[in-house]
């Protein structure tokens, strides 16, 4: 049911997956994050959305460990995540993917997919990063797992190009192989869609789905098409509180979220050529 208000939970059972309980942030005197809590539960396909400034990205990074919060507790699996790190990530079975796709130019496309896969194949990730000789089976196994992620988002026939000069969609498929790779059981999502044509975002939606069926998937994104057809659950930020949360139909209709779009213009990218609405 949608509700306003947000509100501590007791800690987690084994079997939840990620919790953020009573989250707050404050840069300065400005509030980001006040007091926010929310679950991604196994298999579930969380969607974060809110108006511009809302603390979506801030809570992004939390989740993600760039930014510590004031107040607050993460949990993974039941169990507290104290001064969670980026690169702790990976090896709590969580990935990632971000708005500056950060690849490296240097490196190939599977170069980049296999410098993603550390949780699996620590001497893989270095060999890949250092471009060191490379050779073993775990090495070869590696490279097979790139090669198959990279199949399955349509993009293996460019496993030998550099990202430099590739479309910007490509690489995007390129940056979410490099989080799938690593198996993860949380993958974290800012923004896939924004860059992306109507045909793309409907093909991502359904790869959003499809992962669901082997990991929870928290999606932080602007397009409301996107967020409306694959999530499970959606829960809406508006200047850091969380003012409610529910299925994508009871969020739709809910009042508080009603007022906090119709507070602001709803932005139209005209630059790129998305479909459906953007808020
Ligand atoms: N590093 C920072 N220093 C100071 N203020 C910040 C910082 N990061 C975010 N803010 C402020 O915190 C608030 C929440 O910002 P945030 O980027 O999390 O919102 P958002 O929902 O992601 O917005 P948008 O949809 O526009 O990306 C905003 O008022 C923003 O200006």
């Amino acid at each position: 049911m949608p509700e306003s208000g947000s509100t501590a939970v007791p800690p987690p059972r084994a079997d939840a997956g990620f919790v953020m309980s009573g989250v707050s942030v404050a840069f300065g005197g400005l509030v980001a994050l006040s007091e926010v809590s929310l679950e991604v539960a196994p298999h579930q396909v969380l969607g974060v959305i809110g108006p511009n400034g809302a603390g979506k990205t801030t809570l992004f990074n939390v989740a993600c460990g760039f930014v510590r919060p004031d107040t607050g507790t993460l949990y993974w699996r039941g169990r507290e995540l104290r001064g969670l790190r980026p690169h702790r990530l990976a090896a709590l079975g969580i990935s990632r993917t971000l708005q500056g796709l950060g690849l490296f130019d240097r490196m190939t496309v599977l170069d980049n997919v296999m410098v993603g896969a550390h949780r699996h194949a620590r001497a893989g990730f270095w060999s890949a990063l250092l471009a060191l000789p490379r050779g073993g089976r775990e090495e070869r196994e590696l490279r097979a797992r790139a090669l198959a992620v990279l199949g399955e988002l349509g993009v293996a026939d460019l496993a030998g190009r550099v990202p430099t000069g590739l479309p910007y969609p490509v690489r995007k498929r390129v940056a979410l192989a490099r989080a799938l790779v690593a198996d993860p059981d949380l993958l974290l999502l800012d923004e896939p869609a924004s860059g992306l044509s109507a045909e793309e975002i409907t093909e991502l939606g359904g790869t959003i789905r499809r992962l669901a069926g082997r990991m929870s998937v928290m999606l932080v994104e602007h397009h409301m098409d996107l967020v409306m057809s694959v999530c499970d659950h959606i829960v809406v930020l508006d200047f850091g509180r969380l003012i409610a949360r529910g299925s994508p139909d009871e969020v739709r209709d809910h009042p508080a979220v009603l007022a906090a779009y119709l507070g602001e213009d709803v932005p139209h990218d005209t630059a790129e050529p998305t479909g459906g609405s953007r808020c």
